[in-house]
Order: structure tokens, then C-alpha cells, then sequence
């Protein structure tokens, strides 16, 4: 029974309280989906029916021929309307799943952007209580799920239970948390079904292959394969042995596998997408162009239009 399974890693290997190291190891669109229809009718279906879930968007997807695409924003950067209206651009473009992250003071996995996004938006005062009100406004507006990535620490300030229901309160469909410490997945991982909340855990390059086994067998939702050692950040070309990779994970699962780090052209997204993945994550591309823009007005437009460009390459 998975739930009795003894989940043995996590994306970030916590080897003692004072050290980390970044698991160097071992670490569509849908036609049912209500963006085929008038904006109208679609806030009118949006509002009265299910969004659905993770996994659920994963099968419609696959059902439909379809790899699903999924963004990575940082909440607040620059700031919380532009990510209301962020999130809104992100899914009226198609966008099949949405990771919004919780900018925390000690991004470990996190590349120079990302970063930087988090230092911006803490600088301006976001904190989890703003993001979730934010949220209990847009979720409704949303056709397609959020899942809600944040490192452990936040989730153990406001303690697990209730960072649990809170977030579910709001409409989260999922969760990714990539430093959870190994001995806590499980707990983790438990706390997130009670909820009906999808836990996504992560597999690497290096992960050892039982390790891997573990990890896919446990993982809600979907499995993310980090594609490439390190933090995150664009890549000038995606490491070829992501394909096997994505091959390996698919003999020991029928769990939906989404790639991320480094995707940042179309071309990235169609070879992802040629090589059998369920689903492509960008994040950092995306974060730049929020973050950086002179305007957030101009960064929403260049967000749509790179959205636009990528999901165009999906088949
Ligand atoms: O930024 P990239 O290289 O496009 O990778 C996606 C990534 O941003 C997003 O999934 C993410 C943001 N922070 C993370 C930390 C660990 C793992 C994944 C993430």
C-alpha cells in the first residue's frame, strides 16, 4: 500500500541540521478544458464547476494527445496584483498548471533569478497571509489548478496542519517542497493526502534508481524530474539524458512525469515534449521577464506573448 511505503528522499538532502547540499544526487490544452470556450462561458463553467486537480488535468491532457504546460511564478514579484493578474494572463494563454512560489530568505535551490525575485518580494513585505488572501480572490477566476511551491520552512512556522487546510481553504490543488527534510516526506506526504492536497516530490539526474522508485511511488499529482544538477536557471541546451531519464521513471510508474530547470526556448519545450514527458515546467525564463520588465503592465504583455510562444511548440 503506497501510504505505508517508507518514502526515503527528497529533492534537497538535509545531511545534518547545519549543512545542505542540493541533492547532487541523488537528488494542451484540453479541448474539455473550459479555455476552448468564450471567456464567458468559461467564468461561467469556471464558476460552477470543479477545476480539476493535478493528476486529473494529467489524464484530460493525455486523453487529448496533450503535454501539459506549467509555469513557475514567483508571488509578489514585483508585486501581489501583478501576480493576480499574472496568474490570469498565464491562464487565459493556456496554461495547464500553475506553481506559484512562496518567496523565502534562504532559496537553497534556487538560481541567481529566482533569488532575486525572492529578495524583491520580501523586500516589499509579501508574506503567506497576503499570498493566500490573493489567492482567495483569483482561484476562483482560475480554469486550471494551482500548485502552491514552497520550501520547508514556511510550512513548519505556520505548523503543518494548519498550513494544510489553510492553503486547501484557498483552492490549492497541490504542493511542491523540495527541501523537506527524509525522515519528514512521509509525514508530509500523509498531512497533504488528509488534506486532498497533491504532494509533487522530486527525482534527479543522480538519483539512485531505488531512491527514484520511491520517490514516483509516493509522489501526488505528478513526478518532477529536475533535469539538470544545480539550481535552478535557464540552460542553453537540455542535457540529452533527460530522455532516458524520462524512459526510466516510466518503467517503474503510469504517475504523469513533468520536466523542469533550465527550459527556456520553444525549441526546449518540443524536444521535452518529443522525448515523452507529460508535462514542461518554466520557471526562471518567466521570472526574468515579471521581475525585470520597467513595467509590470509591459511584464504581464511580455509574459503572454513568451507564454504564448512556448505552449505553441507543445504539440
Ligand atoms: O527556473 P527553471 O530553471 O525554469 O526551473 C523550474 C523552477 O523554477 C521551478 O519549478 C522551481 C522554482 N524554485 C525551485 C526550487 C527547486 C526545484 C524547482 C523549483
Amino acid at each position: 500500500m503506497a501510504a505505508a511505503l517508507k518514502v526515503t528522499t527528497s529533492f534537497l538532502q538535509l545531511k545534518k541540521p547545519d549543512t545542505y547540499s542540493l541533492s547532487r544526487f541523488p537528488p494542451h490544452k484540453s479541448t474539455l478544458s473550459t479555455k476552448t470556450f468564450a471567456p464567458m462561458a468559461a467564468a461561467a463553467l469556471t464558476t460552477s464547476s470543479r477545476v480539476l486537480g493535478l493528476a486529473e488535468t494529467f489524464t484530460r491532457l493525455k486523453q487529448d494527445g496533450k503535454v501539459a504546460f506549467i509555469p513557475y511564478i514567483t508571488a509578489g514579484d514585483p508585486d501581489l496584483s501583478t501576480t493576480a493578474e499574472a496568474l490570469k494572463v498565464l491562464d487565459s494563454c493556456g496554461s495547464d498548471i500553475i506553481e506559484l512560489g512562496v518567496p523565502y530568505s534562504d532559496p537553497l535551490a534556487d538560481g541567481p533569478v529566482i533569488q532575486a525575485a525572492a529578495t524583491r518580494s520580501l523586500g516589499r513585505g509579501t508574506n503567506l497571509n497576503a499570498i493566500l488572501s490573493m489567492l482567495n480572490e483569483v482561484v476562483p477566476q482560475l480554469s486550471c489548478p494551482i500548485a502552491l511551491f514552497t520550501y520547508y520552512n514556511p510550512i513548519l512556522k505556520r505548523g503543518v496542519e494548519k498550513f494544510m487546510s489553510t492553503i486547501k481553504e484557498v483552492g490549492v490543488h497541490g504542493l511542491v517542497v523540495p527541501d523537506v527534510p527524509l525522515e519528514e516526506t512521509e509525514f508530509l506526504r500523509k498531512e497533504a493526502l488528509k488534506h486532498k492536497l497533491e504532494l509533487v516530490l522530486l527525482t534527479t539526474p543522480t538519483t539512485p534508481t531505488d531512491r527514484m522508485k520511491a520517490i514516483v511511488e509516493a509522489s501526488e499529482g505528478f513526478v518532477y524530474l529536475v533535469s539538470a544538477i544545480g539550481v535552478t536557471g535557464t540552460r542553453v541546451s537540455i542535457n540529452n539524458r533527460v530522455q532516458a531519464l524520462i524512459q526510466d521513471i516510466k518503467e517503474a510508474t503510469d504517475k504523469p512525469v513533468a520536466v523542469g530547470f533550465g527550459i527556456s526556448k520553444p525549441e526546449h519545450v518540443k524536444q521535452i515534449a518529443e522525448w515523452g514527458a507529460d508535462g514542461v515546467i518554466v520557471g526562471s525564463a518567466m521570472v526574468k521577464l515579471l521581475g525585470e520588465a520597467k513595467s509590470p503592465e509591459e511584464g504581464l504583455k511580455e509574459l503572454e506573448n513568451f507564454t504564448k510562444s512556448l505552449i505553441s511548440a507543445l504539440p
